[in-house]
């Protein structure tokens, strides 16, 4: 097929899955090829993220391209996967699947899908970096960020440097004055009374609608997970002093445990993964511990750091794991630890991306039309490069000011004559002001487009134009 020789940096070994208990590939992650011959639309398949030697074929009629909604109910037809989900129904709150191109880029239409030619298809909706195989390096596009699979059971990534050591210092001064005692979620089935016995941190969230840092990392984030700002939650930042610990647990919630609680929505809404932030060095202990990494059973004492893959703190350095599989379900294989620190002081932050975005209000289904489309707008966009240019005789400074939120984010000073290109979102807008205080005069305000590139000049007169 015209994508053979794309293949290699997106299927996963087979041998990379260790686990002799189940499927040896990423359930629900399927690498597919689509390309037009003789009048109808050709597809190959390499389901569940492994190379297949005989990979599915199959072709449709050329006229469903323009069709998104049938172009995407025959694809689904054609490539034979179902709404696979948790067992207890309320299929209508799963998300719809998502297609999107090698950038991670989610596709909106059948001439997108054609003129990207190889595409990812993923059942959670979300966009999933593939593991391919351990110790895999793959440079995030227009970043110089490098992302080094640790592991593939969980899909596991390190991107070391991702924060810089000022940025870090500053972190952690501002969420020291605010440390409280760790708690651990609680389940509805049973109450456990002492936190202690599974943690002993202390932890403060940071809130970034007062923070222009914050802001930026949000960005940058989510630049490196391709997955919309809006399904953030607060950063919450640890410090463990000499001896504390944090037993092995998972970031999401099982909804065996969690029926009856809203914000899970009967596990459909769930933590999708993990960027833990290193702020500090650790002389001694304080790895980040995964049990059930190198295919190994669970663990029998979820205190022990005795099995499993020990990830080292190392300051500005970020690991990134999946606690979702790409077709949404839960991956035990995300169980994980913090071994006690032995010396020294270990700071570091949890930042939780949620496969739905974080505003309850936002009604569901939330993304792309398909068949359990019900006429909601849409709220999952992508990331889009905007360049400001300014052709006033005076320096402007931006603003970003993300939907649903009141605050406004300092992103930088344009010189006259000068031009900043930002990563943002489709329909999110851009304040253009008179000085770099939220408060300062406003000069233009312009909304950004669903258009991959755009270009806007600040100039006097009518104020700013699209190009
Ligand atoms: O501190 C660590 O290395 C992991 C902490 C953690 O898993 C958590 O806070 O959820
Ligand atoms: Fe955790």
């Amino acid at each position: 097929s015209p994508c053979d020789d794309r293949y290699a940096a997106w299927v996963t070994d087979r041998e990379a899955f260790q686990r002799k208990d189940e499927p040896r590939h990423l359930s629900g992650l399927h690498i597919v090829c689509v390309w037009k011959e003789a009048g109808r639309l050709r597809l190959e398949a390499h389901m569940n993220g492994v190379l297949e030697k005989d990979p599915l074929r199959s072709d449709l009629d050329e006229a469903l391209s323009l069709d998104w909604g049938q172009f995407r109910n025959s694809l689904q037809g054609a490539l034979r996967f179902t709404k696979a989900t948790y067992e207890w129904g309320n299929f209508h709150l799963k998300q719809p699947y998502g297609i999107f191109a090698e950038t991670g880029r989610r596709l909106r239409s059948g001439t997108e899908v054609l003129d990207a030619g190889l595409v990812l298809v993923v059942e959670g909706g979300q966009w999933f970096w593939p593991p391919v195989r351990i110790g895999y390096v793959r440079q995030l596009p227009g970043t110089p960020y490098m992302l080094e699979t640790v592991s593939v059971q969980p899909v596991l990534f390190r991107v070391r440097g991702f924060l810089r050591e000022e940025e870090c210092r500053v972190i952690i001064d501002m969420a020291a004055p605010n440390m409280s005692d760790s708690d651990v979620v609680q389940t509805e089935k049973h109450y456990r009374e002492n936190d202690t016995d599974l943690r002993t941190s202390t932890q403060a969230r940071l809130h970034s609608s007062v923070n222009p840092l914050l802001q930026e990392l949000d960005l940058r984030i989510s630049n490196l997970t391709r997955v919309d700002v809006a399904h953030n939650e607060e950063v919450q930042v640890l410090r463990y002093r000499s001896k504390e610990f944090y037993a092995a647990h998972t970031d999401n919630f099982d909804p065996k445990y969690y029926e009856n609680t809203d914000f899970i929505d009967k596990g459909h809404r769930n933590r999708l993964l993990t960027v833990f932030w290193y702020l500090t060095n650790v002389s001694k202990g304080g790895e980040t511990l995964f049990p059930r990494a190198d295919g190994l059973p669970p663990p029998k004492d979820m205190r022990s750091c005795e099995r499993g893959l020990k990830v080292r703190p190392e300051v500005g350095a970020v690991i990134l794991w999946y606690s979702l599989r790409p077709n949404g379900n839960g991956d035990p294989n995300g169980l994980h630890a913090a071994c006690p620190v032995e010396d020294g002081e270990k700071w570091s932050a949890n930042y939780w991306v949620w496969n739905k975005p974080r505003d309850l209000l936002i009604s569901l289904p939330d993304a792309d039309v398909d068949e359990e489309y019900h006429g909601e707008q849409p709220v999952t966009s992508n990331h889009v490069s905007a360049t400001f240019r300014n052709e006033h005789p005076f320096p402007v400074y931006l603003f970003w000011k993300p939907p649903h939120q009141a605050r406004e984010a300092f992103m930088g000073e344009i010189s006259p004559q000068a031009a900043v290109s930002a990563q943002t979102f489709p329909l999110h807008t851009w304040h253009i002001r008179m000085g770099a205080d939220p408060s300062s005069e406003l000069v233009a305000v312009q909304e950004i487009a669903d258009q991959p590139e755009q270009v806007f000049v600040l100039s006097s007169g009518s104020g700013p134009d699209e190009l």
